[in-house]
């Protein structure tokens, strides 16, 4: 068979020689069946069956027009009857070359052979990708992880703690918290920079802290419980004003899915440890998804005065409703619980909820009702997608609407007539809108809300009904009681500083008494700036705190100033408790001279005096 094929070659070959020099590349019979082969197996190994398909008829083609289109070119497919072509057309020459070359080295049935052969070899190629997927497969897990899930803070915080990252030479650096500070604003568990923690600078230190991550769009690899573990960052351009995307993709080598829970509850506990004393706050974002802004500080709920027993019964009436889902569902009563906190600004409203989702470690869903796009259908499905336990949080409800929030107002924004005077809210709300997402059909189940308002009697009776709102609380101006209690919580050292200082203290070899500074001292001038940036308060005895407390209590009168206005003014005073007392009584006539000032300029501009807010 090889013998045949050599004898026609030979014959091709002097056929070939004799009408051009083009074709001494073909050195002699035995090189062109060498050639043929290897171009065979070449084409076998490296296309695939459709690409030979589509070349082999390409050359079938050119075959047949070159040869059918020259009558002399007939003669040139049998080795014998080769003669020239007709010259003197270069055009001819050249096409009779390639036709030539092409019929020399693959006849018909070697494409069939290319075929056939690239078949065997593209069904051997797939069964062996097959194989090894499927073999990879079964020996590496790969889990997949979104920005927007928590699950992707969890494992970011992980990675930024592996030693591994601080000793990569290519990677990100990130001041990025994914969703944790502690109380100073800070990403406690991210790495400091060799030498920081050493820096007196105060501004350095107090700067966000720095974390070393794997470099994005690259793999790197590490080690996690001796098995080998790849990590990607995945950067994608969402498509949405040039918007990026993140995915975090991590590959454990491993058959058991036991390793990748392991590691997944390992960062879910790092994570949660990290932010126990966190809350973490959502909005919602304009495509009217939840996404998380921050995490704050959990607010003691000693450190909110409220007038005795207002803040036990409001925290132990939602613990008492999350606990009590099975009672609900026994009744057939939806498992939902409302509390309507009104009266007046900086009475500690917002804070007492902070502190409530702080003691029963729920995080705190902001529904903002004046949020521009929001509708009726928008803010049923944000409510709808609140998770189960939750706090959700509408501030002033009564400002999402232009006037009064009844159940006749128009919806505000786009459809205010022309030339009307502009109004702040530009939802497209209606309070039907409203009541609906508060106990409608997709309502939310075991969520608690808390609406705060300062302008209880406007709000719709329907608003304000069980079901909706359960319980109602009136935040009032300072009361006695309380202005004596903020006085002592702002110059009353808390037990836990005590403890620390009385240690300090001991540590420097000197009693509580000698280290006491004078009343109404400032600051130690020799101490240093790292330690105390700021002027102490003094220390006086709890029993002349009290004193002096119960005498600042006496100066302000009972409901006249806010809570916030009170916290004001001991902040001016707060190394000075003696002078805040003497000044109080003062302050509060000027207030109160302020207030009736700002009372007098709203009535002559026909505003609505009574809610012209207290300094
Ligand atoms: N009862 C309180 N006890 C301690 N601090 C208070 C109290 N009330 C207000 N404050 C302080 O006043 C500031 C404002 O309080 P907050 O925002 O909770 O008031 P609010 O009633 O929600 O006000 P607004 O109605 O204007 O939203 C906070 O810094 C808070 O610490």
């Amino acid at each position: 068979m090889e013998c045949d094929c050599r004898l026609n070659l030979a014959a091709e070959y002097s056929a070939l020689d004799l009408k051009s020099g083009g074709v001494h590349v073909i050195e002699g019979c035995a090189s062109v069946p060498s050639l043929r082969r290897l171009l065979l197996v070449y084409l076998a190994l490296t296309l695939d069956l459709r690409h030979i398909a589509i070349l082999a008829s390409y050359f079938s083609l050119a075959q047949q027009v070159l040869l059918g289109g020259n009558s002399n070119a007939s003669n040139l497919t049998t080795p014998s009857g080769v003669t020239a072509s007709p010259a003197p057309e270069e055009f001819a020459v050249g096409t009779e070359l390639v036709s030539r070359v092409v019929t020399l080295l693959f006849s018909l049935s070697d494409w069939l052979k290319i075929l056939a052969f690239g078949a065997v070899m593209e069904t051997l190629r797939r069964l062996f990708f097959f194989a090894k997927e499927k073999m990879t497969a079964s020996i590496w897990i790969t889990a997949r992880f979104e920005e927007y899930d928590s699950s992707y803070d969890w494992m970011m915080l992980w990675l930024a703690k592996q030693p591994a990252w601080t000793r990569a030479r290519d990677l990100d650096i990130s001041t990025r918290s994914f969703g944790l500070q502690d109380k100073d604003g800070q990403f406690d568990n991210a790495t400091m920079l060799p030498g920081e923690e050493t820096d007196n600078n105060l501004s350095l230190l107090s700067s966000r802290s720095i974390a070393y991550l794997p470099a994005a769009s690259l793999t790197c690899s590490m080690w996690y419980r001796r098995r080998y573990m790849e990590v990607t960052r995945i950067k994608t351009n969402t498509g949405r004003r040039g918007q990026m995307e993140e995915k975090l993709e991590i590959s454990i080598l491993t058959r058991h899915h036991r390793v990748l829970n392991e590691l997944l509850r390992e960062a879910k506990k790092a994570y949660m440890a990290a932010a126990e004393s966190l809350i973490s706050i959502y909005i919602s974002d304009s495509n009217n998804n939840w996404s998380k802004v921050a995490s704050r500080a959990k607010r003691d709920m000693n450190s909110i005065i409220l007038d005795p027993g207002v803040s036990e019964v409001l925290v132990e009436d939602a613990r008492d409703f999350l606990g009590s889902k099975a009672w609900y569902a026994a009744r057939g009563i939806p498992f939902r619980r409302g509390y309507l906190l009104y009266g007046a600004p900086g009475s500690g409203k917002t804070s007492i909820i902070s502190s409530i989702a702080g003691e029963l470690g729920l995080d705190i869903y902001m529904v903002s009702l004046s949020r521009s796009g929001l509708d009726d259908s928008a803010l049923s499905e944000l409510i709808s997608n609140l998770p189960e336990k939750c706090v959700a949080l509408m501030e002033d409800i009564d400002a999402a609407f232009t006037h009064s929030l009844n159940r006749d107002a128009e919806p505000a924004g786009d459809d205010a007539a022309p030339g009307a005077p502009p109004t702040a809210p530009t939802s497209r709300l209606s309070l039907s809108g409203l009541l609906n997402a508060l106990d409608g059909v997709a309502a939310q189940e075991g969520r608690i809300l808390y609406a705060t308002t300062n302008k209880y009697s406007a709000l719709d009776p329907a608003l304000c009904r069980p079901g909706r709102m359960d319980i109602h609380v009136e935040f009032k101006l300072a009361s006695k009681y309380q202005a004596r209690r903020l006085f002592t919580s702002f110059y009353l050292p808390a037990d836990e500083d005590d403890k620390k200082e009385k240690q300090k203290e001991e540590e420097r070899g000197s009693s509580s008494s000698d280290a006491a500074p004078a009343i109404d001292a400032g600051p130690t001038p020799t101490t240093p700036l790292h330690l105390h940036p700021l002027p102490l308060p003094p220390k006086l005895p709890r029993a002349q705190i009290t004193e002096l407390a119960a005498r600042f209590a006496d100066a302000i009168p009972e409901r006249t100033v806010s809570m916030a206005a009170l916290q004001g003014f001991l902040m001016t005073h707060k190394v000075r408790p003696q002078e805040a007392v003497r000044m109080a009584a003062e302050w509060v006539e000027s207030e109160r001279a302020a207030r009736s000032r700002q009372l007098n300029e709203g009535r002559e501009h026909g505003g609505e005096a009574e809610e012209v807010k207290p300094s």
